[in-house]
Formats: C-alpha cells, sequence, structure tokens
C-alpha cells in the first residue's frame, strides 16, 4: 500500500541528513504510527508520501505506483491529511472547510455539504458548528474539524502528523478513542506519526520506532516494544523500565500492567 524503499533526504543548507536510507512498507489497513524523538525525520518521511517532500535518493510507492510519476495534485486528493494545529483555513466557515476538500475530490457541491455535516457528526461534531469560523472553535473542536475533512472524501489512505498535539490529554484521549472507533467502522490504512510513545501504543497496531535520521530501532506490534525491546534506546524511550511496565494476559485480554500490578492499557 505504502513503501518506501531506501529513502534520504538533507534539506538545502543542512550538512546532515534528516532521514537516510529509510526502508519500510506499510501494510494495508494497518493503522502504523511512526513514533520517535523531536526532529527524527517523522514528518519528512509523513511528506513523502504525498510528494509535499520529495526524497533525494531511493522512492515511495503508493497503491503500487512510485509517487515522483504522479500527479502530486490527483495523489493529494486521494490520499486523507491531517495536520497538526487541524490547518484549517481561517476566513472560511468550518462546513466550508470540510466540504471543500469533497468537493475538490469531484463531489457536487451540494452532496459534499451534505457529507460535511455527515462527518462532522462522525467524529462527534453538532452540524451548528458548521456556521462558525475557525477561530471561534476549542483546541479539541479544531481537531475534530481536521479529522473530519481529512475522511470527508473518504481515502483509502489517512496521513496524520501529530493530529492531537496541540489539545490538552483529556481531549486527547476522547480524540484518540474517536480515532479508534472510526477505524473500526471501516478499515482504512492509517500512517500517523507521533512523538507520544502511549498513544503509538493505544492506536497503532504496527510501531515503527526511529531514531537520529529516521534510523529504525525496531518495528513490531507494540507488545513486542514490551516483552522483546531490541535495544537500550528502545527500552529508553518506552519508558518500560521507569515504569516497569509489563504485558499480562488476564481474562483472554492482553494488558499491560505497571509494576503495582494497575492496569495502563490494553493490547488489542
Ligand atoms: N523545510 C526544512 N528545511 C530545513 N530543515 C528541515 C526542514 N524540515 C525539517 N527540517 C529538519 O529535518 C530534521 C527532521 O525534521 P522532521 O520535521 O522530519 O522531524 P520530526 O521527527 O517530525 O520532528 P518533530 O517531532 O519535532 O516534528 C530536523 O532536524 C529538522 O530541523
Amino acid at each position: 500500500m505504502i513503501e518506501f524503499d531506501g529513502v534520504s533526504r538533507t534539506y538545502p543548507g543542512s550538512a546532515t541528513p534528516a532521514v537516510e536510507g529509510f526502508s519500510y512498507c506499510v501494510e494495508s489497513g494497518s493503522t502504523t504510527v511512526f513514533v520517535g524523538p523531536s526532529g527524527c525525520g517523522k514528518t519528512t518521511l509523513l511528506r513523502m508520501v504525498n510528494r509535499m517532500v520529495s526524497p533525494d535518493a531511493g522512492r515511495v510507492l503508493v497503491r503500487g505506483a512510485d509517487v515522483a510519476y504522479l500527479d502530486p495534485v490527483r495523489l493529494r486528493r486521494s490520499i486523507g491529511y491531517v495536520m497538526q494545529h487541524s490547518g484549517l483555513l481561517p476566513h472560511r466557515t468550518v462546513l466550508d472547510n470540510v466540504a471543500t476538500v469533497a468537493q475538490l475530490s469531484g463531489m457536487p457541491r451540494t452532496v459534499a455539504r451534505q457529507r460535511a455535516v455527515e462527518m462532522l457528526r462522525l467524529v462527534g461534531l453538532h452540524p451548528d458548528l458548521g456556521r462558525r469560523y475557525p477561530a471561534e472553535l476549542s483546541g479539541g473542536q479544531a481537531q475534530r474539524v481536521g479529522v473530519a475533512r481529512g475522511l470527508v472524501a473518504d481515502p483509502d489512505i489517512l496521513l496524520m502528523d501529530e493530529p492531537f498535539g496541540a489539545v490538552d490529554p483529556v481531549v486527547r484521549r476522547g480524540l484518540q478513542e474517536e480515532v479508534l472507533a472510526l477505524q473500526e467502522r471501516k478499515a482504512r490504512t492509517i500512517l500517523m506519526v507521533t512523538h507520544d510513545i502511549d498513544e503509538a501504543f493505544l492506536l497503532g497496531d504496527r510501531i515503527v520506532l526511529l531514531g537520529d535520521r529516521a534510523r529504525i530501532e525496531q518495528t513490531g506490534p507494540p507488545e513486542e516494544f514490551l516483552t522483546a525491546p531490541a535495544n537500550d534506546r528502545v527500552r529508553e524511550f518506552t519508558g518500560a523500565e521507569g515504569r516497569m511496565l509489563s504485558v499480562e494476559n488476564r481474562g483472554g485480554r492482553t494488558l499491560v500492567v505497571d509494576r503495582n500490578g494497575r492496569v495502563r492499557g490494553v493490547l488489542e
């Protein structure tokens, strides 16, 4: 579905590459999370998928085609993109922000507006909010609109760049649950980047833990990062040692348990 094949990227004026020789295949229908410290190249990788950044070497294949040979505008319209701080257009109403994306993908105006209302409902917003401007929304509401906009054209691929980075922990948790519910309704290929390992554990069924220059430290399902960390850097980043987290099976469910035996999460 999405394949990174030996991609590298050095930004102009920079002595060191942001991404160096990165290869990874994102499975169709998975929620794959690229997680790693600030500056390790996560956003650069994500933006290579929709050609907002071009690799200096290597290639990215989307649906089997090298994106370097695809029309960038058509490519971007075929992929949902949810960015940090929602990226809403300030002078357009919420409904317009969502409906425009649907219209650009070829839906007639009235159908696009109906669909936008449906999407606002789907992400837990009252359709009346559609008349407001982005500045009149809370941070959490704006992020929800960002998710609605990413999904309105019904893309089979959704890219999410730190989508909940700007909201407080309680709202963040609500939004995370929303994404899990959306993915249960219809499995898309979601590629998300975050620096928050807890978010990666909660949402990802595949995790790619990155170090400097997008070097892969470990890949696999979340539980493997706790049961079989590849090295000390993984241990340190997941905080598994400090929190003494371990995985236990209780009542048929795989639970993450802390040193006091308290359940900190469910892996499924
Ligand atoms: N447009 C740019 N021009 C020059 N350098 C850039 C540009 N974009 C990113 N970089 C540099 O490339 C490296 C990787 O950046 P990138 O944004 O991909 O990392 P990230 O892991 O997403 O970081 P964060 O979690 O802080 O968003 C960083 O050192 C960053 O400063």
